[in-house]
């Protein structure tokens, strides 16, 4: 990836607040389901936001750091076809894997907060487009450190 997108935690908080926003009323929701570990996240801020409980977690493994490998479902949420359920990820790329959940839950509300034009599609909603070649760097991916005054370099 040639670009990097850096994303703080307020703006992410900010944009999983404004998905939520799209996802009222909550009262037409079984529940959420973060696709783990990246919609984690988001399904905290939505859960909170929306006043639901029943959060439950879909666990798939596709990159091992920026290398996408064999995709890989750890555990699996029971919720039949997805009706009535939103299943929330942080983002979607190439779709592989968007492309896996709609596979499993037909009819689940599929929701990210950044999408790439690859994935877009695939999402019902997102709320941040981000061009292809620019890799997402998350908050939880990175830390506060000390940068050196310019007049030591
Ligand atoms: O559209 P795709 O190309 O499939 O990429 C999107 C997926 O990649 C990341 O997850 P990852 O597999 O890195 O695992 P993680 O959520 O545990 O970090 C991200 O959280 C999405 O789930
Ligand atoms: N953090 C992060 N994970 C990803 N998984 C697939 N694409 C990305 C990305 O751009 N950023
Ligand atoms: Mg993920």
């Amino acid at each position: 990836m040639s670009e990097k997108y850096v994303v703080t935690w307020d703006m992410f908080h900010m944009h999983a607040r404004k998905l939520a926003e799209g996802l009222l009323p909550a009262s037409q929701w079984k529940g959420i389901v973060a696709v783990s570990r990246g919609g984690l996240f988001s399904a905290g801020v939505l859960a909170r936001e929306l006043g639901i409980r029943y959060v439950e977690t879909v666990c798939i493994a596709s990159y091992d750091h920026d290398q996408q490998s064999e995709l890989k479902v750890l555990h699996k949420a029971e919720i039949g076809d997805g009706e009535g359920f939103v299943i929330v990820d942080d983002l979607v790329d190439t779709g592989n894997t968007a492309r896996a959940i709609r596979e499993m839950y037909p009819k689940a509300r599929f929701v990210t907060v950044f999408a790439k034009p690859a994935g877009a599609e695939l999402v019902d909603d997102y709320i941040i487009s981000i061009p292809q070649n620019t890799w997402i760097e998350q908050p939880w991916d990175m830390g506060i450190s000390f940068v050196p005054p310019l007049s030591r370099k």
